[in-house]
Formats: C-alpha cells, sequence, structure tokens
C-alpha cells in the first residue's frame, strides 16, 4: 500500500526530527542530487538516445537544445559520451528554480552537490529571500547566482532551452494556494515555452511536489510546469497520487529521509518500498482518511480465494441487473467480469433475450432469480425518465427491487441478509433512500455532477474533474455510499481512507470497459460480503483492488495498443493468478 500524508503530518514528523538534530535537508538534496545525476549521466551504451522522457520517443531530451557553448544539445551530449565514461555529467547544466524556503534550500544544496560533480550550475532565485545556508553553499561550489528581480522571464526561458536538467524548488509542502508572482509567471511561461519546445525541453525534476499543485488535495489551481519525475521527501503527499496533479507529477521517487513508519504493525519498507526505519509515528489516526494506493502486492490479503472446503454458494453469488435488449452488451460484459474474476456462480435478471446473449457468451451464468451475496445494477440500463414511467424491458423495476434490499427498505428476512451492491450508470438515477457504506457507487465524472446536482449541489462534469476527491467525498457523505470516480487515475472514498489508482493503459477509455469494472468488483463484494458488511471501511479498500485488477487486465490485452471491453475481462484470470502467485 502506498500511503501520502498531508502537509501537516509531514511536519508533524519532520520536527522532533529535526529538534534532535537530524540533518533531514542535508538527506533529502544529497538523494535529490544523486537522482539528478542517474539520469544526467545516463548515457547509451549503444550510442542512441538515453531514453530519457518516460512516454515520448527516447533520447530526446537534449535534441536541438543550444548550449552556452554552441553545440546543440544533441551534439554537447555527444561531445560529453567521448569525453568521459557513462555518469560523467562534467559539462552539462542545471537549472534551478529557487523558492524562499526549505524548498528551495533542498534545492541550493542539491545544486551545490552538482556543481561539485562538474555540472554547470545556474539557480534562479524567484524571490528576494532564499535559504541563507543552502545558499552559501551553492556560491561555494561554484553556482551561479541570478533573480528573477535582475533578469527578465525570457532570459530564464532561454537558460531553459540551454540546461539539459530542471529543477523546480519553487515551492514544496509550504505552498498555499497557486503560485503567486513572480513565481507564478515564471511557470506560466516556463510551461508554456515547454509546450512548445516539445522533445527539446529539458529533464524536468520537481522537488519534493511539482510548485503550485494542491499538496493536500491535487487540485491545480494556476501554473505549474509537468516534471518527468518527482523527487519526494519523506512520504508521499495526496497531490502526487490524485488527479489532476499526479498527471504533472511524471515518475515519482520517495526518498527515506528518517520519518518513522505509520504504525508499529507494518514495517518501514513495507509501507514506503524502502529499506530503513524506526519507531512508530505518533499521532497519525488512519480512521482520520489518508489518500492512498492499493499496490500489486496487497490483492492477494483482500482477495476471496477460496479454500478447500467451499462450495459455490459459499464463495459467494453475484446477482447482476444489467442490459437491455436495446443495450444488450453491457449484460455479457459486466457478467463476463464477474464470472472472469471467480465468483461460486453469476445470477442474471434481465429480459429473455438478454438473458440469451449472456448465455451465449458465458454459459455458467444462471439466468434465474435466488439469492445472492452482493449485487450489480445498471450497466447498460438508460436512466430514470420520470416523464416516460417505466423502462419496457422491467429493468427499472428489477433495480428498485434490488435496491430496496440494499438500503435496507426491505428486511433481512425477506433480503436473506445486507446486500453489497455496486450501483452504476442507470441505476444511479434510481437512489431513494440514504445507503450503507457497502453500496458502491461508479459514476465516472458527467454521472458523478448529475448525481450531486440531484443533491443540491452546484457542480458540473469540469468542476469535478478538477477537484476529484472533494466531490468524490462529498457525494459519500451525501448517499453513504462508498464512491468510485472512473478516471484515468480512479479515485474511491468511504468512510476512512480514500484510494487514487492509476492502474490502466489509456486505451481502457473504451465503451463497455466499465461494464467489466462493475462485474469484477461485483464479485468481490460477494466473496467477502460478510466482513464488507462489518467492517464499513473494506468495500472502498475493494473497489481500489478491483479496480488494480481491471486496469492491470486491461494493460494485458491491450499489450500497448487497442483494446476491447471484453478482452479486458478474459484477461482478468491470468492477472489474478499472477498477483496471488507474487
Ligand atoms: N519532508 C522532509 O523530510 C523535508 C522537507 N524539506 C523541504 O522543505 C519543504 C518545506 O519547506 P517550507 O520552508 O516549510 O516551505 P516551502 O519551501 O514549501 O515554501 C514556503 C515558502 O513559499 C512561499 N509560498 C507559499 N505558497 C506560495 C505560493 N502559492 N506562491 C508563491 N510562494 C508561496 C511562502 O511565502 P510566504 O510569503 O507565504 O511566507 C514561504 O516563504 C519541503 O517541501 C521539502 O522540500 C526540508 O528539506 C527538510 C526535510
Ligand atoms: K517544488
Amino acid at each position: 500500500m502506498k500511503d501520502a500524508w498531508s502537509s501537516d503530518e509531514v511536519r508533524k514528523a519532520e520536527e522532533p526530527l529535526i529538534a534532535a538534530g537530524e540533518p533531514l535537508m542535508a538527506r533529502a538534496a544529497y538523494a535529490l542530487a544523486q537522482t539528478v545525476l542517474r539520469e544526467v549521466g545516463a548515457r547509451p551504451a549503444d550510442g542512441r538516445a538515453p531514453g530519457y522522457r518516460p512516454g515520448r520517443p527516447s533520447g530526446t531530451r537534449l535534441r536541438g537544445s543550444l548550449g552556452s557553448d554552441g553545440l546543440p544539445g544533441r551534439a554537447r551530449a555527444r561531445a560529453r559520451r567521448m569525453a568521459g565514461s557513462r555518469g560523467d555529467v562534467r559539462g552539462a547544466q542545471a537549472l534551478l528554480l529557487v523558492g524562499p524556503g526549505n524548498n528551495g534550500g533542498d534545492t541550493l544544496f542539491a545544486g551545490a552537490h552538482l556543481a561539485r560533480r562538474g555540472m554547470r550550475v545556474t539557480a534562479v532565485l524567484a524571490s528576494t529571500r532564499a535559504h541563507e545556508d543552502g545558499l552559501a553553499a551553492f556560491r561555494v561550489a561554484g553556482g551561479k547566482v541570478l533573480t528573477l528581480a535582475d533578469i527578465r522571464v525570457p532570459s530564464v526561458v532561454r537558460s531553459a532551452l540551454e540546461s539539459d536538467v530542471i529543477l523546480d524548488g519553487l515551492v514544496g509542502v509550504g505552498a498555499r494556494g497557486a503560485l503567486r508572482p513572480p513565481a507564478g509567471g515564471l511557470v506560466r511561461t516556463l510551461a508554456e515555452a515547454r509546450e512548445t519546445a516539445g522533445e527539446r525541453w529539458p529533464y524536468t525534476v520537481a522537488v519534493d511536489i511539482p510548485s503550485g499543485i494542491g499538496v493536500d488535495d491535487g487540485v491545480v489551481l494556476g501554473p505549474v510546469l509537468p516534471a518527468d519525475r518527482t523527487v519526494t521527501f519523506g512520504a508521499l503527499k495526496p497531490g502526487l497520487l490524485l488527479p489532476p496533479a499526479a498527471h504533472l507529477a511524471g515518475e515519482v521517487e520517495l526518498i527515506d529521509v528518517g520519518f518513522p513508519p505509520v504504525s508499529g504493525s507494518e514495517g518501514w519498507g513495507a509501507i514506503w518500498g524502502v529499506t530503513t526505519g524506526r519507531h512508530a509515528m505518533a499521532g497519525t489516526d488512519p480512521a482520520a482518511g489518508r489518500v492512498r494506493r492499493v499496490e500489486p502486492a496487497d490483492v492477494a490479503a483482500l482477495w476471496p480465494t477460496p479454500s478447500p472446503h467451499d462450495h459455490k454458494y459459499t464463495r459467494g453469488v453475484v446477482g447482476v441487473i444489467a442490459g437491455t435488449t436495446t443495450y444488450p452488451g453491457a449484460a455479457v460484459l459486466a457478467t463476463s467480469g464477474a464470472v472472469l474474476a471467480g465468483p461460486g456462480m453469476v445470477r442474471y435478471l434481465g429480459p429473455e433475450a438478454v438473458g440469451s446473449r449472456v448465455l451465449l457468451e458465458r454459459p455458467e451464468v444462471v439466468v434465474t432469480g435466488g439469492r445472492v451475496q452482493s449485487w450489480v445494477l445498471g450497466p447498460g440500463v438508460p436512466a430514470v425518465d420520470p416523464e416516460a414511467g417505466p423502462d419496457g424491458d422491467g429493468q427499472a423495476r428489477r433495480i428498485f427491487g434490488a435496491l430496496a434490499a440494499v438500503t435496507g427498505v426491505l428486511s433481512e428476512d425477506v433480503t436473506g441478509g445486507k446486500m453489497p451492491a455496486v450501483i452504476d450508470a442507470g441505476a444511479l438515477t434510481m437512489l431513494e433512500h440514504r445507503l450503507p457504506a457497502w453500496a458502491v457507487l461508479t459514476p465516472h465524472a458527467g454521472e458523478l455532477a448529475e448525481l450531486l446536482q440531484g443533491l443540491g449541489h452546484d457542480v458540473d462534469r469540469a468542476a469535478v474533474e478538477a477537484q476529484p476527491l472533494h466531490w468524490v467525498r462529498t457525494a459519500h457523505q451525501a448517499t453513504g455510499a462508498t464512491v468510485l470516480l472512473k478516471g484515468a487515475i480512479t479515485v474511491v472514498a468511504g468512510p476512512g481512507d480514500a484510494y487514487a489508482q492509476a492502474d490502466a493503459p489509456a486505451w481502457t477509455a473504451t465503451a463497455g470497459a466499465g461494464d467489466v469494472l462493475a462485474g469484477i468488483l461485483g464479485t468481490l463484494l460477494a466473496g467477502r460480503s460478510a466482513d464488507v458488511v462489518e467492517d464499513e471501511t473494506l468495500a472502498a479498500r475493494l473497489a481500489a483492488v478491483a479496480v488494480l485488477v481491471h486496469g492491470r487486465a486491461a494493460a494485458r490485452a491491450s499489450a500497448g495498443g487497442p483494446v476491447a471491453a471484453l478482452e479486458i475481462a478474459r484477461a482478468v484470470p491470468a492477472v489474478v493468478a499472477e498477483l496471488l502467485r507474487d
């Protein structure tokens, strides 16, 4: 599990360590410098480009940029390659963007390391203040200092284009709101120049966070220079996991500066994926609602894996009410997702013609009613239209019946127990009662906006996309349900922690992929039906697991190319097997 700490939590963790004289900044700056040296020093063994920028054609980092030595970037790289061995950074150029606080201090100390290794390092101070010791160390090491007040923004842009690497050290966890002038103007212009420069733009490293993102909520209120890599200290920050800010952070690298582990039960390494750790952290309450990310290694402990004593009813039966004669495909996809995630059984309820199509793809499905341990409600079912009355296929009527069981309107004698559910698409328009946390709503941003509008919030799709965590939490509080907002980074929130999952390739944004996800989650909820009712935080965790499995299945089916939704479902068994094996 990746676990993000708010800026307040980071400060609380820092205070006693700083009071005890732990050299946190020195550790942070050294690790930052090592990362930069590694990246700048990356040399192609075969003479081809170093593959610098994830997601971009390899080796283009230096192409065409004209250095102050008069050599275009590529020629400069070649000259350095000829001059030195792999890892030699002499003559490479770094541009530091330095703010007034400790984030700027980290950056200046790192710059001093780089200068001592032979790099030509220029710091642009964006404020009249700068970290005094950092600045002194930087000057002693031979770094060049400019102030934004003395030079103009266009000359910083020129300097950037001549550089091999940029370090964004304007603000870190001390940031409040959008970047203010003059840093804001500088970053806006640099971000525009980066767009224009494309592959010629230097490798950009954000120090702790990309300056300008909302550290604790991942919102992007103003200009931000997108990073290729963020080197973050002590703990991940929510804004590095949450959209939209997480899209600006590039690869995130967590540096252990000596923070203690979250709790006594899990080791530091288990939590952070790093190697050292000390004492338990006082005052961190998981119930306060962290932002977390479920990782592949977490899946086995949460997956409902059968024992030799299980039979199909103990393993969980998923009831699917999805699809209509107009949209039969959703029924096929949701039932396929459910079956291939491995429940005891899947029941399908719907028009006979749709049930027949389901059986053609998945003969394992039972198309009669009966007891279930979870419901999947709504994929491929249109929104309720109050003017038009009940839909011809009877799906709305069936869903209202199932929802009565989920919301507790029907007694448990009738329903056979408390009923977890996935509530998707058209079923999201059929909510009349407060829901339990073991009901999981699975809207996309447009559907969430409509749901919130119905609850009296003035919000549209763009607003949801700008502040996903806020609106997901708002929807949870308003409905009682766990809420899963589908997107390139999916955000889930219920009581307790929230989860931000970035598991799927962009190809996954295709019709029917959400129906498959609903089916997978239905199987997880059925397999752990009693646990989900017992522990009201579990539904969100299982929802995050479903997103992870779905995303990895999409990646497997896609193999870097297009993917059809049914192929995602078909890839699920192999993905689950792999996750349970590891
Ligand atoms: N986590 C660790 O182990 C360590 C982290 N370190 C680094 O320290 C920063 C936090 O440093 P801090 O000095 O508290 O704060 P910042 O450097 O992030 O920024 C504070 C200054 O920035 C100004 N500010 C705040 N918001 C804005 C804004 N929107 N626009 C422009 N300027 C802004 C603020 O100015 P004021 O006028 O508002 O006072 C502050 O001066 C952490 O992120 C790490 O990088 C340490 O190295 C220790 C180890
Ligand atoms: K920063």
